[in-house]
């Protein structure tokens, strides 16, 4: 029988019944399920060793760097931090900027969320901007208050760029996207392209311009409701097919 090709997925670091914890929501897990992928949890500690980050990628098809409302630690881009910047995850941020090598020594599928797109971006040596609604002529980008359905509708249009990973996966040059982040990208990390910018100029989806593999990052979520959402559902049907591709790669190998 044919194996789902195994995806990575990092956690975030939260206190669950005061019992510190290693956590994902399901959106992301069900989003990949749904895609055809077997999606498989990352713990994170911020000791973890190299090792056994080999140990736990070894045998990984792709790699999912998820959003959190928490954000890479200012020092990983030299900045102090901002009084609107409260919240951290130490643990994640060991992870998350080590898996961003991993994937690309390896070739290995690499899709980035919200938080996970910033990490792409610092991991790389570009920085962030702690609080863009603070900045001259950009929008606040801030989640929209209610429901879930309210804070995951799309917000504000977005411009794909042509001749990108984007532009090939998704025909038209323009949608609309849904916006739940304060920080955001402020000096791009020399390696990446800019796939698509927001109205104000802000650079919402990355890709890495030399990868052999398929690497792609957005700010915004196509996890939500992916069915849903053209744009969304393209990214995760080139996701899902590159991880396909690489599982078959391995299997051929392993023959
Ligand atoms: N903390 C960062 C990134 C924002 C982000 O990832 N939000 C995710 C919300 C929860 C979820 O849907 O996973 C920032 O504020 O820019």
């Amino acid at each position: 029988m044919p194996t789902r090709p195994l995806v990575g997925v990092i956690a975030c670091r939260r206190e669950v019944e005061g019992h510190p914890s290693h956590m994902v929501t399901d959106k992301y897990l069900s989003a990949l399920r749904d895609y055809g992928l077997a999606p498989v949890v990352l713990p994170v500690w911020e000791d973890i060793a190299p090792a056994e980050i080999e140990a736990l990628t070894s045998r990984l098809d792709g790699l999912v760097l998820t959003g959190s409302h928490t954000n890479v630690e200012p020092q990983r881009y030299g900045a102090e931090r901002a009084p609107e910047n409260t919240r951290a995850d130490l643990d994640r941020d060991a992870l998350a900027l080590a898996l961003v090598s991993v994937a690309l020594e390896r070739r290995l599928p690499l899709l980035g969320i919200c938080r996970g797109f910033q990490e792409i971006n610092v991991a790389l040596g570009g920085s962030l901007y702690q609080a863009v609604q603070n900045q001259p002529g950009k929008l606040d980008h801030r989640e929209p208050e209610g429901d879930k359905a309210t804070r995951y509708a799309p917000v504000h249009d977005l411009d794909i760029q042509p001749g990108g990973i984007l532009s090939r996966l998704f025909e038209a040059s323009r949608s609309r996207v849904n916006s739940l982040h304060q920080q955001g990208i402020d000096r791009l990390a020399d390696g990446l392209t800019a796939e698509a910018v927001a109205p104000d100029g802000l650079v919402e989806a990355v890709s890495v311009t030399e990868a052999e593999g398929f690497t792609l990052a957005v700010q915004w979520h196509p996890e939500w409701q992916p069915r849903e959402h053209p744009l969304y559902d393209a990214i995760f049907r080139g996701f899902a097919k590159a991880c396909e591709a690489y599982h078959g790669q391995v299997a051929a190998v392993s023959a």
